[in-house]
């Protein structure tokens, strides 16, 4: 049998120019068998080529942190703040459970992202746009316009603030698709700006700084932050091995409240190996990006991570990426800045990730290296 690439090249010609653009899902839809070329990653950036016998040793090894909403909550609160500042220090990521939202709120965004990808391609279409400002935006891959190889995903884009101005343009079908969405927006701001509360109250842990007023400013300055929600499909792909859902990334912002459906395909890079996160039902999945890692001045890293994709079942996410507003300075936050602790980041903002996005493909954690200010020189 000749390679998959050689076999996939010969099946290209068959496909139009122009049929990428259209996303993955009509590639499934049309019943392609063989991952086209456009699709397949050179060998080692591939899922489980690199050290895979030590991969898996490594996956059963870790307990992923978990934290449980209610106990930060009540009186082990500080307890659990350590905790938060471990998972925050050493994974950049944490799931959390017993959050409040309720199920019927997560399980009806979860049904109408299925319904909205399971509309025609006409009607999804509609809403393709290469303006990257637009309140609403249908797309494939990772950046359609850049990726050299593309990844195994299509998704919807929708802005959220203001929420009035923004409803109207988004997607119309399925018709509780805009009710749901809005709920969950709503819903994944309050819990957002509780787990900042926490974030914030953690990075002074062991400090001699005490919260004050000016806290209260930066959280009132989060309450008017920009929300960016990805709604993220992976159908069935016939050679998983060869392609990524998303290729390795970090998020932009500063937390990004990530709901998965009941298959997994996240991973998360820790101590240089993917683990897997496991679906946990109804727990949201949270990612620190990077202007968390910028304003707790490197001591919260951002976490890069990934998706695999598989053969049989179709897969649902929902990001939810919150920062400050668009227009705000990113920048480490004064009460960590001392003589032994210089500032380590340059000051960003929400444009100059945008002119990044816009003008590379991007890899990695290349935005964030880019901020770095070089402490030697
Ligand atoms: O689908 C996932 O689990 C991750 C999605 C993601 O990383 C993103 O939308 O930024
Ligand atoms: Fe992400």
């Amino acid at each position: 049998m000749p390679p998959a690439t050689e076999m996939t090249e010969v099946q290209d010609d068959t496909l139009q120019i122009g049929q990428y653009q259209k996303g993955v899902k009509q590639l499934y839809d049309k019943g392609v068998n063989r991952v086209p070329y456009k699709y397949i990653l050179p060998v080692q950036e591939r899922p489980g080529t690199t050290h895979a016998e030590f991969d898996i040793i490594a996956k059963e090894n870790i307990k992923l942190p978990v934290i449980d909403f209610i106990e930060l909550q009540g009186s082990c609160r500080q307890q659990i703040l350590k905790s938060l500042a471990d998972a925050c220090e050493q994974y950049g990521f944490f799931q959390v459970v017993n959050h409040g939202i309720p199920s019927g709120v997560i399980s009806n965004m979860i049904n109408v992202a299925k319904k909205f990808f399971e509309l025609p391609y006409e009607e999804r279409s509609k809403y393709m746009s290469s303006d990257m400002n637009a309140s609403v935006r249908y797309g494939t891959s990772f950046n359609q316009n850049k990726d050299s190889v593309f990844c195994w995903r299509d998704f919807l884009k929708l802005m959220c603030d203001p929420l009035t101005d923004v409803l109207p343009h988004w997607p119309s079908r399925p018709t509780d698709f805009r009710h749901s969405a809005a709920t969950y927006v709503k819903e994944t701001k309050y819990l957002f700006l509780t787990l900042m509360q926490a974030v914030l109250e953690s990075l002074l842990l062991g400090t001699t700084t005490c919260k004050t007023e000016e806290d209260d400013e930066i959280l009132r300055e989060f309450e008017h932050g920009g929300q960016l929600m990805a709604v993220n499909c992976y159908p069935p792909c016939p050679e998983p091995d060869l392609t990524l859902g998303m290729p390795p990334h970090s998020d932009y912002g500063f937390l990004t409240l990530l709901l998965q459906d009941e298959v997994e395909g996240l991973q998360i890079q820790h101590q240089g190996e993917w683990v897997n996160v496991e679906p946990i039902a109804n727990a949201f999945v949270v990612n620190l990006g990077d202007h968390l890692e910028i304003f707790s001045n490197g001591r919260y890293k951002s976490v890069l991570h990934r998706v695999v994709v598989n053969s049989d079942k179709n897969r649902i996410s929902v990001a939810s990426l919150h920062s400050l507003p668009f227009t705000s300075m990113v920048r480490p936050w004064a009460k960590l800045i001392n003589e032994a602790n210089p500032r380590r980041y340059k000051d960003t903002n929400f444009a100059s990730f945008m002119e990044y996005i816009i003008s590379c493909e991007p890899r990695k954690k290349e935005f964030l290296e880019s901020r770095k200010i070089d402490l030697l020189s």
